[in-house]
């Protein structure tokens, strides 16, 4: 019995309880924006499937992971939640920066602050490495409350439009609302469609390939595309709901 066994190993013919499990691909994407405007409950919601009942300030960075099939593919999705706040990213940016594939920029729809804000997050990205090779995405969060709304979604669309990126509209704490301009629909989750979408997106580039940005130090190392991926940054594989 046992050297049945052995000559089948060495003899090339292994069969499918031989072979090693197939890695599991892991997504790394980061969320940033300005403190409070629900960076942990959009993460908590995708991740748990829930509102968390209470959060406090994040220090540093927090990580979540869920692990999703597309087509047929075990994918773990890995959510950094950073911190909003300066003094509590410090000294954590740039390990949260490397070997990123996906970026969520998040503002709060009541908060006309923390959507001016945006362009000093996208700058932030820049500084370390991370172009509009890497898929990005705006979220403008906590469309729930509808009678505090400080940003319009006219106004968003054309930031979204102007630096290529898809724009979402919706609530972490209610994601299943339907409202007017485009932010959820029907019974689905919609901040789950949201974060699914962009596993998609990362599912179906080509292989990724790893290149060093010029002028980079040795730990650091950028995600990027292949080369017939479109081309045109993230623009064009928006919002599917
Ligand atoms: N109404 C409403 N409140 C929300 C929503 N998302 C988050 N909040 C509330 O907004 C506050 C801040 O949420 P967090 O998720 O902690 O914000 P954050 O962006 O992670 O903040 P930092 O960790 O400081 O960067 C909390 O009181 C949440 O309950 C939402 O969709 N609707």
């Amino acid at each position: 019995m046992a050297e049945s066994g052995l000559s089948s190993e060495f003899s090339g013919s292994m069969t499918s309880s031989t072979l090693p499990p197939p890695r599991t691909r892991i997504f790394k994407i980061i969320v940033i924006g300005d403190s409070g405007v629900g960076k942990t409950c959009l993460t908590y919601r995708f991740c748990a499937g829930k509102f968390p009942e209470k959060t406090e300030a994040t220090i540093g960075v927090d990580f979540r992971e869920r692990l999703v099939e597309i087509d047929g593919e075990k994918i773990k999705i890995q959510l950094w939640d950073t911190a909003g706040q300066e003094r509590f990213r410090k000294s954590m940016v740039q390990h949260y920066y490397r070997n990123v594939h996906a970026v969520v920029f998040v503002y709060d729809v009541t908060n006309a602050t923390s959507f001016r804000s945006l362009p000093a997050w996208i700058e932030e990205c820049k500084q370390y490495a991370l172009g509009t090779e890497v898929p990005r995405i705006l979220v403008g969060n906590k469309c729930d409350l509808q009678d505090s709304i400080q940003v319009g979604t006219d106004v968003a669309q054309q930031f979204a439009d102007a630096h290529s990126m898809p724009l979402f509209e919706t609530s972490a704490k209610n994601p299943n609302s339907q409202v007017d301009g485009g932010y959820a629909g029907g019974n689905s989750d919609h901040v789950e469609a949201i974060f699914m979408t962009v596993a998609h997106k990362l599912k179906s580039q080509k292989p990724l390939v790893l290149s060093q940005p010029p002028g980079a130090s040795g730990a650091t190392i950028n995600l990027s595309r292949g080369i017939n991926d479109g081309g045109d940054g993230s623009r064009g594989w928006g919002c599917s709901c």
